[in-house]
């Protein structure tokens, strides 16, 4: 009779010791909800592309959060969706409008909601009228310069209004150097997280974001500034660029299809929060393969839960956050 010299399956044969096995397990405090509020007040309409996601008014917003956050939604993530006629210019002006959606639902959110953690994604392509995530020479190539300063000056705007977090997400370079700067300047630093989407690809993965969102490019693409897929390398040198300027966290997206660079920034950040955003093309990816039958979509969403977790991840950006809430409560 022939054996095995080495036995691992008594190792995990029942329900406890598989889960001994993890690492980390997933819980709520891991889950940051991204969610887009829009300028009319009174919206709430649902995103073809994203099934189940709504352009929020503010005058909804209050009650769209409450059930989430009574079973234990501790974050979200905000984008602002200027629909209105001449909303957007070249330079995004209303990008830091006081009177603007994101800045007013962050206001509402922090004092409605005081153990919500609000962070604000930054970014100029929801309101620039050529839909690039920065300010253009007159080539139509970025003018990087300026495009920080902008960004800065946003920043510094939302921390104002009581974001706890500002992540910039379009990938200029010296972005982070340059809020972190703003923000000490303001004397915001110290209460506000910077979020790095320090490893973010160019990619195919957005489209149903840029949907939601309204913000894809009138002309060309976001290559010159976003990672090309195939660059591991360049990913790890922008992870410890932000990290030098001044991050308090590490983002990688899209997730699933680059766990492989989670797993780097959870080694080369090993002393920072590791974030992964499991973008607007997974999530409809999943939800339209759960529905033809491919999979049962809790257990899928589960485990690439599960997947981020064991690659380094210590938080989650996912449309799947009010599905986790109820099914983290299932179990
Ligand atoms: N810069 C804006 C931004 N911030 C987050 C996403 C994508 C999020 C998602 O797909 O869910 C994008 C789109 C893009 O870069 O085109
Ligand atoms: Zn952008
Ligand atoms: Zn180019």
């Amino acid at each position: 009779m022939t054996q095995p010299k080495s036995v691992l399956h008594g190792g995990y044969h029942t329900n406890v010791s598989r889960s001994w096995q993890a690492e980390r397990t997933l819980n709520k405090e891991m889950l940051m909800y991204p969610i887009f509020i829009t300028d009319d007040p009174n919206a709430l309409d649902p995103i073809n592309s994203l099934p189940d996601q709504y352009r929020i008014g503010i005058d909804r917003l209050k009650a769209f959060i409450e059930p989430l956050y009574r079973k234990g939604l501790r974050s979200v993530m905000l984008f602002g969706v200027p629909l209105a006629e001449g909303a957007k210019d070249p330079t995004g002006t209303n990008a830091d409008d006081p009177k603007g959606p994101t800045i007013l639902a962050v206001k509402l959110l922090r004092s409605e909601f005081p153990d919500l953690f609000v962070a604000c994604d930054v970014c100029l392509c929801e309101y620039t009228s050529h839909g690039h995530c920065g300010i253009l020479r007159e080539d139509g190539t970025l003018n990087n310069d300026l495009s920080i300063e902008r960004l800065a000056k946003v920043s510094v705007a939302y921390a104002e209004a009581g974001a706890q977090a500002v992540g910039p997400s379009d990938m200029m370079d010296g972005r982070i150097e340059a809020i972190k700067k703003a923000l000490q300047n303001a004397g915001l630093a110290h209460k506000t997280m910077l979020i790095s989407y320090a490893a973010k690809f160019a990619g195919t993965f957005y489209g149903p974001f840029r949907e939601a969102a309204n913000s894809a490019p009138a002309f060309g693409d976001r290559r010159c500034y976003q990672l090309p897929p195939n660059a591991r390398r360049l990913a790890r040198r922008a992870i410890t660029r932000d990290m030098e300027e001044g991050a308090d966290m590490i983002m990688v997206k899209p997730g699933t299809p680059y766990l492989d660079i989670v797993r780097e920034a959870s080694d080369l950040a090993k002393d920072y929060p590791i974030a992964v955003y499991q973008v607007s093309g997974e999530y409809s990816m999943f939800y339209h393969a759960a529905k033809a039958g491919v999979f049962d979509l809790k257990t899928v969403v589960l485990e690439s839960m599960t997947g981020f977790l064991r690659a380094g991840a210590t938080v989650i950006l996912t449309y799947y956050t009010p599905h986790l809430l109820d099914w983290l409560d299932e179990q």
